[in-house]
C-alpha cells in the first residue's frame, strides 16, 4: 500500500520506499570509502529475482570523527533536501536491533564528478562546464535557502547523474545557521575551513587534472616540508599577500574572474546569491584558496 499512487496523494511525505529491510540490501560493490564510512552499490531486491533496483547505501563507520548522531543529522539533512540538483534521498535501513543504520540513496552511474572528468575529458566542452557549475550553485543556492552550509563542497563530492546532469553529495559536515544567526561560525579548532565555488570551478575548468589539484597548487605555493599542522597558517599569509591559484589552462578568462571574486579576501566582495545569510567576519573564516 505504502507504495501507491493513492497512498502517496493521501501521504505526500512517505513519497518513496523510506524504510528498506536489511535482509533485502544485496552487495553489488564498494563506491566509496571516506573517513565517515563506505558507500556501497547495492540491489534491494525483495522479491528475490534481481528485479529489485539498485540503491547506494552509505554505511557508518562509529570512529572519533563521526558518530550515530552525526549520521542522524546526515539523515535528516539530506531527507529534506528534495531538489534536482542534490542527490536524491529514498530512506533508511536498520541493522538487527538498531544498533546501527544506513542511508539509503539514488545510485549515480557516473560517480564523481573526479572519475567522469578524468575519464571523459574530450567529450566535455567548455559549454558542458558551465552547465555543471550552473547546476551546483543551484544546488548551493537551495542549500542556502534552507539555511544550510555544505562545508565540504569538492569536485569528489559531486556526483555525475547523466552527461548533462550533476548533483551535489556527502552531507556529512553540512550545518545549518540558526535563524538567530547570520553566519555559521566555525565552533572548534580545527573545523574544517568552508570550501568555496570557486574552488570547484577551478576543479572543473581543469577537469580535475591531478596536477592542477587546489592542494597540490598550494603546498608548491606554500613548500611541501611545511608541517601539517602549520599549513593552515602559511596558507592564510600566502592569501593575505593576495596569491590565488593560477587559471586553469583554456579557461575562459570570465570565469576566472569569477574565482577571483569568489576568493576575494575581503567577504564583502564576493558575489552572493542571496542577501539571506552573508558569510562571517574574516576572523572565523579562512580565506579562500
Ligand atoms: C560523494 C562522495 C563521497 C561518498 N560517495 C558517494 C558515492 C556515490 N556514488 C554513486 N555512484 C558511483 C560512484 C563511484 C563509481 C566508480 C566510478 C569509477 N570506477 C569505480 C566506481 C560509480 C558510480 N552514486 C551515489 N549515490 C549516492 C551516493 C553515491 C560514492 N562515494
Amino acid at each position: 500500500v505504502a507504495q501507491s499512487p493513492v497512498w502517496r496523494a493521501l501521504c505526500p511525505d512517505q513519497g518513496e520506499q523510506t524504510l528498506f529491510e536489511e535482509r533485502h540490501l544485496r552487495y553489488i560493490s564498494l563506491l566509496g570509502k571516506g573517513n565517515f564510512g563506505s558507500v556501497e552499490l547495492c540491489r534491494y531486491d525483495p522479491l528475490g529475482d534481481n528485479t529489485g533496483e539498485m540503491v547506494a547505501v552509505k554505511k557508518l563507520q562509529p570512529n572519533k570523527q563521526s558518530t550515530l548522531e552525526d549520521f542522524k543529522k546526515e539523515v535528516k539533512t539530506l531527507s529534506v533536501l528534495d531538489y534536482e540538483y542534490i542527490v536524491k534521498y529514498k530512506g533508511v535501513c536498520y541493522s538487527t536491533g538498531r544498533l546501527s543504520m544506513s542511508l539509503v540513496m539514488e545510485y549515480l552511474p557516473n560517480g564523481s564528478l573526479i572519475n567522469y572528468l578524468d575519464s571523459n575529458r574530450l567529450h566535455v566542452n567548455t559549454w558542458r562546464l558551465l552547465l555543471f557549475a550552473s547546476q551546483i550553485c543551484k544546488g548551493m543556492e537551495h542549500l542556502q535557502s534552507l539555511r544550510y552550509v555544505h562545508r565540504d563542497l569538492a569536485a569528489r563530492n559531486i556526483l555525475v547523474a547523466s552527461e548533462s546532469l550533476v548533483k551535489i553529495a556527502d552531507f556529512g559536515l553540512t550545518k545549518v545557521v540558526p535563524f538567530d544567526k547570520e553566519y555559521y561560525r566555525v565552533s572548534q579548532p580545527g573545523d574544517s575551513p568552508i570550501f568555496c565555488f570557486g574552488v570547484v570551478l577551478h576543479e572543473l575548468f581543469s577537469y580535475c587534472d591531478i596536477n592542477s589539484n587546489p592542494k597540490r597548487l598550494c603546498m608548491r605555493e606554500i613548500g611541501n616540508n611545511v608541517q601539517s599542522q602549520s599549513i593552515t597558517i602559511y596558507l592564510a599569509n600566502i592569501l593575505k599577500n593576495n596569491w590565488r591559484m593560477p587559471a586553469p589552462p583554456n579557461c575562459p578568462a570570465k570565469v576566472y574572474s569569477l574565482m577571483r571574486q569568489c576568493w576575494a579576501y575581503d567577504f564583502e566582495e564576493r558575489p552572493c546569491p542571496l542577501p539571506a545569510i552573508r558569510w562571517p567576519a574574516k576572523r572565523f573564516y579562512a580565506a579562500p584558496l
